[in-house]
């Protein structure tokens, strides 16, 4: 019975994409925060880890990003896309008149900021460790209403003082799944990979150099992030997302170039998209695993003397 270690506490959007992921039999653990749930599965406590990595209004999750580039590697085996609309909850009988303090994530906050505004427009600010962080203090009267994920109100003994909230349509969460380096996910022709990496030199054009050993093998860069390697301002870490998946040669020979050229290369997986209608892997003339296996047998027999 596989267990799944999920930034919590329960009712967060974090174990909903956890369910979303599981088979009816895994068991879900909740951890306070998205360091403990990866520490987790590095411990051999947990197979799993299900984290949010990014949304479509406030970009990266740093705590995840940061979290995956250091200690020892896990790989994402799938992602998880949900639409985010929030929930907001108050202890019973408090109606928004009485709020003076509203807590949630950062990033949850930061979807809702036109709708505090309106309604809530005299409301103090505090960040909490989540969503469902932020329903528990206002249980305890740390602060007296928490922007959630709708499931929240099934958990915690609050009143919902509105539901979907969001400034923004549409907006999107997106999860991955991450378990100790092992087997890889089958390639699917709908995958992408994920990668972190360090330039080997502070030098003019140099990402471009990197980025350019993708473009010319035909894979699509779906994704690039930038995030500070702590000790020394300027010294940088690059996440990559493309597609494909490193079974295929094009990427395998892309992350080998990679390799090559960086002072280091870490891999986050290969796994399947979460939206694989629209979103084929197509490999671009010239780059599929025939064209790489024809010219690799050629090459072969010029060495061998047998062909000019
Ligand atoms: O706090 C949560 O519920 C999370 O899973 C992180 C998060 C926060 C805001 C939007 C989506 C996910």
């Amino acid at each position: 019975m596989p267990s799944i270690a999920y930034f919590g506490p329960r009712g967060t959007f974090s174990e909903q994409a956890a369910l979303v992921h599981a088979a009816p039999t895994d068991s879900l653990v909740p951890m306070d925060t998205v360091p403990r749930a990866l520490a987790a599965v590095r411990a051999g406590d947990a197979d799993l880890a299900c984290v949010p990595v990014e949304n479509s209004v406030e970009g990266a999750v740093s705590a995840t990003m940061d979290a995956l580039a250091v200690d020892d590697p896990l790989v994402a085996v799938a992602e998880v896309v949900l639409p985010v609309r929030f929930s907001v909850l108050v202890r019973p009988g408090v109606s928004a008149e009485d709020v003076r303090t509203v807590a949630s994530h950062p990033h949850a906050l930061a979807q809702v900021q036109g709708w505090l505004a309106r309604h809530l427009p005299a409301a103090t600010q505090t960040a909490a460790t989540s969503t469902a962080g932020a329903a528990v203090g206002v249980g305890d009267g740390t602060w007296d209403a928490a922007i959630t994920a709708p499931v929240a109100a099934n958990h915690y003994p609050l009143d919902v003082l509105a539901t979907d909230v969001a400034d923004v349509d549409g907006a999107m969460t997106r999860f991955l799944v991450l378990r100790r380096p092992g087997a890889l996910p089958e390639r699917t022709g709908f995958d992408r990979t994920s990668l972190v990496m360090i330039a080997s030199a502070e030098r003019t054009g140099v990402l471009a150099e990197l980025l350019t050993e993708l473009a010319l093998r035909g894979i699509n860069l779906s994704r690039i992030e930038s995030r500070p390697q702590k000790g020394r301002l300027g010294r940088y870490r690059f996440y990559l997302d493309f597609d494909g998946h490193v079974a295929e040669q094009r990427v395998g020979d892309a992350l080998a170039a990679l390799h090559r050229r960086c002072e280091h290369v870490r891999f986050l997986g290969s796994y399947p998209k979460a939206e694989r209608a629209s979103s084929a892997s197509a490999a671009a003339l010239g780059n599929s695993d025939q064209d790489y296996t024809q010219a690799n047998r050629w090459v072969t027999a010029v060495r061998n003397g047998e062909t000019g």
